[in-house]
């Protein structure tokens, strides 16, 4: 559903210059927006291991305490 969403809505990630991805584990934004600095934000035992490489980053944490600063958010 959200491979659709992001292919109708290329104009929306075409605007940006970064996005943090909540709970983004399968990285869709980053495979579709390359060019796009993505930070994948998720829980420890998902991302804490991983290391990111050019416009992608992990960062783990917890949404409800924080979420790192991007020109936008989404959320699963
Ligand atoms: C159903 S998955 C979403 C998968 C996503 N649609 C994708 O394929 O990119 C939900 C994700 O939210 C993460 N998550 C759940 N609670 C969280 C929290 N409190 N803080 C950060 N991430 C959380 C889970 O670890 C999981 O990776």
């Amino acid at each position: 559903m959200f491979k659709i969403a992001l292919k109708e809505c290329r104009h929306v990630f075409e605007n940006l210059g970064s996005v943090v991805d909540v709970g983004g584990v399968s990285k869709l934004i980053h495979q579709e927006f390359p060019q796009l600095k993505c930070t994948v934000f998720d829980q420890p035992e998902i991302v804490g291991n991983l290391k990111g490489d050019g416009n992608l980053n992990f960062v783990a944490g917890d949404m409800f305490k924080s979420i790192p600063s991007a020109d936008a958010r989404k959320m699963n």
